[in-house]
């Protein structure tokens, strides 16, 4: 272990590791949910499709079907299938139909045509049109086949999967209006400190206006959970116990921010501990070191470090992965990318480092990053200006410019 590495705080992926370790799913009953409704939401069971998509084979291009072996020959146009039209005749030897793209193979035909391909030849005196081809066609040119965007029986979506506007799609292309999900986790908000003012009302000399309650209470409804914010709580054994009691009976995870340091008022942990117990405390990575994770009676215990950024950044590399294996979704892993340093970067080996940053792409492709300002703990204008973090490894030391780091892009629950 590096000299400067503190050696009570857990690696970041051990830290989560062990959290996760004693994390198990909630056996929520499950809710159905009218399609348009179960966006972000999490599917309760696997969803098979109940046929082949498409339907049938059908037609890639507006043009002409027939056989591929006629297509040398001049063809006489039978019929004309549009989508949603099929045609219920054969085509024979010598024959084509006119189709429009999505249009139903007609029996008897294996080829379409493209009409920018063809000469179509008008005999007034004939009931039918005749049409010649530009090019010959090979058997299944242009057809889409039966089932070939989802087979009868695939397993379209797994359960544990969050819902997305493609998913939706994809739920009503199979013809369901309804979809079982996993009822939302109850997620109680709580704030604690003496010098926290509500928004809107007047502040005392050394008050500040509480914040986190609103990061984590939006990042939260984003994510999907049903949030109970409970306000703040002053720095009061009695006070705590009692908030945290309310909290444990009304949710399933209590999430507090503060309180979680070695200050003379940081009484978080020691409450959790009379009414609970407390699994994990400190992991290394900056900001967010005082991370906090146990029980309550009948909820789990989220401590989230005070510090506006630490609580922001905790609540998403940790709290997030045990609501995901709570509500039983698949962990997608996190995106990471390489990038170069536009300027030099400080860090102390020692905890992982999450410093909010900003990324482009050059017209070459080479992704570059840059600090946004100074990396406080407290600077939360650091992370509204960002739209990623760098991620700088535990034994990383300082940074220059023109070096290779890793980002994390945000995910839509914290941008
Ligand atoms: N002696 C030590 N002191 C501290 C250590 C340490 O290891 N030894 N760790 C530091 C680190 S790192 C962090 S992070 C903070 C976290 O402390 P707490 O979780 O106990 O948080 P508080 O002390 O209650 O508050 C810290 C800071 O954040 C502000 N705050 C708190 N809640 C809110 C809120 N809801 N909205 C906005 N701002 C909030 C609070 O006013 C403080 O300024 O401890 C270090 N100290
Ligand atoms: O771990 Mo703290 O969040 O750096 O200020």
């Amino acid at each position: 272990m590096d000299s400067c590495s503190h050696p009570s705080l857990v690696p970041l992926d051990d830290a989560l590791e062990q959290i996760l370790h004693q994390v198990t799913r909630l056996n929520s009953l499950p809710q159905t949910l009218s399609i348009d409704k179960a966006l972000g939401r999490i599917l309760a069971e696997d969803v098979v499709s109940p046929f082949d998509i498409p339907h049938a084979d059908n037609s890639a291009m507006d043009g002409y079907a027939m056989k591929a072996e006629d297509s040398t020959a001049s063809l006489t146009v039978i019929a004309t299938v549009y989508a949603g039209h099929p045609f219920t005749g054969e085509v024979k030897k010598g024959e084509c139909v006119r189709i429009m793209t999505g249009g139903e193979i007609p029996k008897g035909a294996d080829a379409v045509i493209m009409q920018e391909n063809a000469n179509v030849e008008s005999d007034n005196n004939s009931l039918y049109n005749t049409v010649s081809f530009r090019e010959a066609a090979s058997s299944r040119q242009n057809v889409r086949p039966k089932g070939e965007d989802i087979a009868k029986g695939a397993c379209v979506l797994k359960k544990g999967h969050r819902l997305k506007a493609a998913d939706i799609g994809l739920l009503a292309s199979l013809g369901l209006s309804k979809v079982s999900v996993v009822s939302p986790l109850k997620v109680a908000v709580i704030s604690t400190g003496d010098e926290l003012q509500i928004p809107g009302t007047p502040l005392a000399p050394g008050q500040f206006y509480e914040s986190n309650g609103f990061t984590s209470s939006a990042m939260l409804e984003r994510f999907g959970v049903e949030v109970i914010n409970l306000g703040i709580v002053r720095d009061d054994l009695e006070e705590l116990r009692n908030a945290f009691r309310k909290a444990d009976e009304l949710a399933d995870v209590v999430i507090t921010s503060g309180g979680v340091s070695v200050g003379e008022a940081d009484y978080s942990k020691q409450v959790v501990e009379e009414l609970g117990q407390i699994d994990f405390w400190k992991v290394a990575i900056k900001p967010g070191k005082p991370f906090a994770f146990g029980r309550l009676p009948s909820s789990y215990f989220i401590g989230l470090p005070g510090n506006p950024v630490s609580s922001m950044v905790t609540l998403h590399q940790l709290g997030f992965p045990i609501l995901r294996k709570l509500q039983g979704e698949q962990d997608k892993s996190r995106i990471r990318i390489k990038a170069k340093t536009t300027k030099p970067l400080r860090k102390r080996p020692g905890r992982t480092d999450f410093q909010r940053a900003i990324y482009h792409t050059d017209v070459s492709g080479q992704v570059w990053v840059q600090a946004t300002g100074g990396q406080g703990s407290g600077l939360l204008t650091s992370m509204s200006q960002a739209n990623c973090y760098i991620v700088l490894e535990q034994e990383r030391g300082h940074v220059e410019q023109d070096e290779e780091v890793m980002i994390e892009p945000f995910d839509g629950f914290i941008a």
